[in-house]
């Protein structure tokens, strides 16, 4: 579980999150969405310890960040899985190699375990016959879930997805979205996806922060945001074409 407690970040006099309070919940799909500037990257950002909130307290399972170590960031790290946005897998490396890379940076064990390790991994996400190939050989949907291998390598406790369908067609979206979700309840990850998607809240919206402006404007599930009546959360979700006809439908009772 990740909390987050009265966040308050600025640049400058730019106040960007005012106040945030949210629990991520362990073994759940924790959603971010909001629009382009309402602050949800920068949100991730002092999740990660990359940005420092002039107020507030990040507790990872009821550790406050502020209070680590040096020694105790380092521990957090290696159970920290980073899936970012595009992939960036190492493309002169083959497919076993990116996702052997955080395993070699983070433990001591022989080239024999960490090639099981990783061909454990690679067959979870369905790539076994994909180790030997560079990322240029495969799909968009395979490098990304290669990048998910890499991903839960070192089996994190936690997991941040900035983005993770971006440049994918809806149903390879559907495909990574579901994959990350099955995962969190497999291995009981505390997940936090940042998305535009409005299929990814449909399918593993479990739990939802709602940004706007940098000020935490709804939180709920998958199933409360289509019902409720808060008109920004509505304004941001009928955004899209899709959901207008959607709910335009809905009006009409078909
Ligand atoms: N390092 C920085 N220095 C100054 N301002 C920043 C910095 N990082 C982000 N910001 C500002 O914080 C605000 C929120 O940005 P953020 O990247 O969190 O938005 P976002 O919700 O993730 O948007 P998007 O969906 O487009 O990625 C923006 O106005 C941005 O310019």
């Amino acid at each position: 579980m990740i909390e987050v407690k009265g966040l308050h970040k600025s640049f400058g006099e730019e106040h960007i999150l005012k106040g945030i309070d949210f629990v991520f919940d362990t073994g759940k799909t924790n959603l971010v969405i909001g629009q382009s500037g309402s602050g949800k990257s920068v949100l991730m950002k002092c999740m990660l310890g990359l940005f420092t909130p002039e107020k507030g307290t990040i507790e990872y399972d009821g550790k406050a960040y502020s209070t680590f170590t040096d020694e105790q960031k380092r521990e957090l790290r290696q159970e920290i899985g980073m899936l970012f946005q595009g992939g960036a897998l190492f493309d002169s490396m083959t497919v076993e190699e990116n996702v052997m890379f955080p395993l070699r940076m983070f433990t001591k064990k022989r080239k024999r375990e960490l090639k099981e390790r990783v061909d454990e991994v690679l067959e979870r996400v369905n790539l076994n016959d994909s180790g030997k190939k560079y990322p240029a050989e495969i799909s968009g949907g395979m490098q990304k879930r290669v990048a998910i291998a890499r991903a839960i390598v070192n089996r994190p406790k936690y997991l941040f997805c900035d983005e993770p369908n971006s440049g994918l067609d809806p149903h390879t979206a559907t495909v990574i979205d579901n994959l990350i979700h099955e995962l969190t309840v497999e291995y009981d990850i505390t997940t936090v996806v940042i998305t535009h998607d409005m299929n990814s809240l449909l399918e593993i919206g479990e739990k939802i922060a709602f940004l706007k402006d940098g000020v935490l404007a709804w939180t709920g599930d998958k199933s409360q945001i289509f019902k409720t009546d808060d008109q920004t959360v509505t304004d941001f979700v009928y955004s899209s074409d899709l959901f207008k006809k959607v709910k335009e439908a809905q009006r009409q009772g078909l």
